[in-house]
């Protein structure tokens, strides 16, 4: 590391366009890029430079970015997005901004604060919406990219740019047991326990939401958040109908795992979960455990018995695992298992449920708000495109 540089004194002539940018007295960032450069990999002339760059919004909501000049250069045309027009069409998204918040941050016992529908919310319905405050490089968690002080540094730097800092440094930090800690700020703790996975193109980012991350941890939860393609917004979606007064709940985990996985993965966060899955009865905890350890063992048995030529048998498990996924409530795995099961039947030459398969995958994908009315080609979506666009030799 050479400390801190000035951006202006190490763009090279590859990143003339970000410099030209800057120089036309455009620039879209409130202050002097404020850069670090990282490490020196192995194998390469020198690391890689780190920029914190803040753009006021015009809602009031900053958003400071800590990457590359070239990666923050890629969202320049976002920074001002609207997450309620991303996610929503015209006509709801008129309604939306007409009525008061159907969600609130307010407190709950065990879990400090979270959030609450304040009436009656529907499936699928997308209620809550929120911009990036913070967006870091994943490359920067690399102690090989950058040293650990010289990170701390940028996340000072980039909270303190911000209108109000104060929103972000007092989230929740956790308190995660058993690792040692290897964190060296309150901020990084910060980013840590409250940050998404994102990606801004195709470089990979962590994504602090302020609202979105007051949302506590359920393994049912009754919604789940989507990425605005820019990277830059998220808005939240019900799974299921919630009543007014309940709690919101995503699932920091993925879908579909068993009771002491579940617990290992969920220390990270410093807390012990207690909801209805993690609470039930012994039995009942090894019951889901067994079903959930059979959906995973099955997912490997449908593609080996299909690769041995036993389409019909692979066809049998496929609707053994339908059955078991049902069971468990695991409604977005629904979608490549309905997929799966649709490229099954077209092995065997039976057309009639293949189409069928496909009918149910795209209710479920578009239920879920991953497909849109129609297709690339602009007709509604059919068995053909769904397998286009969901290519590939895998069966799942
Ligand atoms: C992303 S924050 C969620 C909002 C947080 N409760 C707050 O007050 O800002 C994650 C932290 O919330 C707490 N948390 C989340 N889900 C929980 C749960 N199901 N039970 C207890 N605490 C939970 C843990 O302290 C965790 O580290």
């Amino acid at each position: 590391s050479i400390g801190t540089v000035d951006v202006n004194d190490i763009l090279g002539t590859n990143n003339q366009p970000i410099l030209s940018y800057t120089d036309s007295g455009k620039s879209p960032w409130a202050l002097k890029p404020h850069c670090i450069k990282g490490l020196q990999p192995k194998k390469q002339k020198e690391g890689k430079v780190f920029c914190v760059q803040t753009y006021r919004r015009h809602t009031g909501q900053d958003i400071s970015l800590i990457t590359t000049p070239e990666t923050a250069y890629q969202t320049v045309n976002a920074l001002d997005e609207d997450p309620v027009s991303v996610f929503l069409d015209y006509e709801a998204a008129e309604e939306y901004r007409e009525e008061s918040l159907p969600w609130k941050i307010v407190s709950i016992e065990g879990k400090d604060m979270g959030v609450k529908a304040t009436r009656k919310i529907g499936q699928y319905e997308t209620f809550m919406f929120d911009q990036a405050s913070i967006v870091v490089a994943l490359d920067l968690d690399n102690e090989a990219v950058i040293k650990r002080a010289d990170y701390g540094e940028l996340l000072e730097t980039a909270t303190s740019q911000l209108g109000n800092p104060d929103t972000i440094r007092k989230l929740c930090k956790g308190s995660p047991d058993g690792s040692p800690p290897v964190r060296s700020s309150h901020l990084e703790d910060i980013m840590e326990n409250n940050a998404f996975g994102s990606s801004i193109g195709d470089i990979e980012v962590k994504g602090l939401f302020p609202s979105i991350a007051r949302i506590n941890h359920d393994c049912v939860p009754n919604a789940f958040i989507m990425f605005s393609p820019s990277g830059l917004s998220v808005g939240l979606k019900a799974y299921r109908d919630i009543a007014a007064g309940e709690e919101i709940t995503v699932s920091y985990l993925p879908l579909g795992m068993t009771h002491s996985a579940r617990q290992a993965a969920l220390k990270g966060w410093g807390f012990e979960c207690s909801c209805s899955l993690c609470a039930d009865s012994a039995s009942s905890i090894a019951a889901h455990d067994a079903k959930r350890e059979r959906i995973k063992a099955l997912e490997s048995e449908i593609q080996a018995t299909f690769q041995e030529g036993f389409v019909q048998g692979a066809i049998r498990l496929g609707q053994e695992l339908l059955e078991l996924t049902r069971e468990e409530g695991l409604t977005p795995m629904l979608a490549d298992e309905y997929v799966m099961l649709a490229k099954l039947h077209l092995a065997a030459q039976d057309e009639g449920p293949a189409e069928e398969y496909g009918e149910l995958a795209i209710e479920v994908l578009k239920d879920l708000g991953f497909l849109g009315d129609v297709d690339e080609g602009g007709k509604e979506w059919d068995l053909e495109s769904l397998l286009r666009a969901f290519g590939g030799q895998r069966l799942i």
